[in-house]
């Protein structure tokens, strides 16, 4: 590893059991902060209701977290019910206003998100996890509270498979070991100490959110770790360890389309600096043809969002737009 990421490696890396709940309290009220906690959720009626139980009962109740948002993307199911039931405000991603029409996707919500959200620290967190606990959120917010030179917090932990019999291995993360981590350890090696580069459970500093592009689909988390190092140094970011994370698993073919967001979102950042000519993606959408026996005609063309919106601050409607939870 580069003596840089090895250092950094060293002295960012923190264990959730690091921070206590009154200490967390103590430092928030100290600097005067507020907390958003954020979930972006698609179609996640199984689970959704009980993320937001958990982190309710656990941190807002106690006074860390201020804010609890469900941010529903687009879903067809009951999440938005379910969600609103356990206590968090739900808002349609699509009917945040912002000024733009709303695209599809996990980055669209989170960007959105912070139309809407007012905390100082936004901390997002999936809305799909079956072994997860509110120490995911206090872990995320520890380093940014004790730090004022940190601001981004990426989560790790043990990535669980889950098999059709019930079993678990630790094999999960496939697009991290097989796209994310090769592309980062071949072009930036300076980030081969983050463990879990696309942890879907991380938090920022509004002020810091604010002045980065998000692309609308996967890229989001790839695209907010490289940009916040490449503007502010490796020394604003730090991770965490959360122990284990279960999940609902992707198949193969979406996950396809999620590592084809994040090439995109990387080979737009390797293109850096060069002429607007040889950027490999310069447009909003791309196909992605994948072949299945089971499909008519043997292949099918898969859209992949591959659009960036700008920074909020950019954006006329920022902040606090207008809308009211659904
Ligand atoms: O259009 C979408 C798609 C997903 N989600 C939500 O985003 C979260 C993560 O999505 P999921 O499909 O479960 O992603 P994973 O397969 O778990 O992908 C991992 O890797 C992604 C790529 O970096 C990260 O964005 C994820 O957070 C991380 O868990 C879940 O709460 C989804 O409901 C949306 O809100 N809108
Ligand atoms: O983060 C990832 O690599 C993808 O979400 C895939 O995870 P999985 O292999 O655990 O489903």
């Amino acid at each position: 590893m580069e003596l840089a990421a090895r250092r950094w490696f060293d002295s960012h890396t923190y264990l959730a059991t690091d921070f206590t709940l009154p200490e967390l309290l103590e430092r928030k009220r100290e600097q005067n902060l507020s907390i958003s906690v954020v979930i972006p959720a698609r179609n996640e009626e199984a689970t959704v209701a009980e993320v937001v139980s958990r982190i309710s009962d656990a941190l807002v109740e106690p006074g860390l977290v201020d804010e609890l948002v469900v941010i529903d993307s687009d879903s067809t199911d009951a999440t938005a019910a379910l969600a609103a039931k356990a206590g968090a405000q739900v808002y349609a991603a699509g009917a945040i206003e912002t000024g733009l029409k709303s695209l599809p996707g996990k980055g669209e919500a989170l960007w959105r998100s912070l139309f809407v959200t007012r905390g100082d620290i936004v901390a997002f967190i999936d809305a799909d996890l079956t072994e997860w606990g509110a120490h995911f959120i206090t872990g995320l917010l520890g380093p940014m509270l004790r730090d004022r030179k940190v601001s981004l917090v990426k989560g790790f932990y043990d990535r669980l498979f889950s098999s059709a019999d019930g079993g678990h291995s630790p094999q999960g993360g496939r697009v991290t070991e097989l796209v994310a981590r090769p592309l980062i350890n071949l072009h930036w090696p300076i980030l081969s100490g983050v463990v879990q580069p696309l942890a879907g459970e991380w938090a920022m500093r509004r002020s810091l959110a604010e002045t980065l592009p998000f692309p609308v689909g996967y890229g989001v988390e790839f695209a907010t770790l490289t940009d916040t190092v490449w503007r502010h140094g490796l020394g604003a970011v730090a991770q965490v360890d959360l122990g284990q994370r279960g999940h609902s698993h992707q198949n193969v073919h979406d996950l396809g389309v999620m590592a084809t967001e994040i090439l995109a979102t990387a080979t737009r950042r390797l293109n850096r600096g060069r002429p607007p000519a040889s950027v490999g993606y310069t447009h909003a959408w791309t196909d992605l043809y994948q072949y299945d026996r089971s499909v008519e005609g043997f292949w099918r063309a898969r859209d992949v969002p591959i659009a960036e919106r700008p920074p909020a601050i950019t954006v006329q409607a920022y902040p606090f737009a207008d809308s009211a939870p659904a």
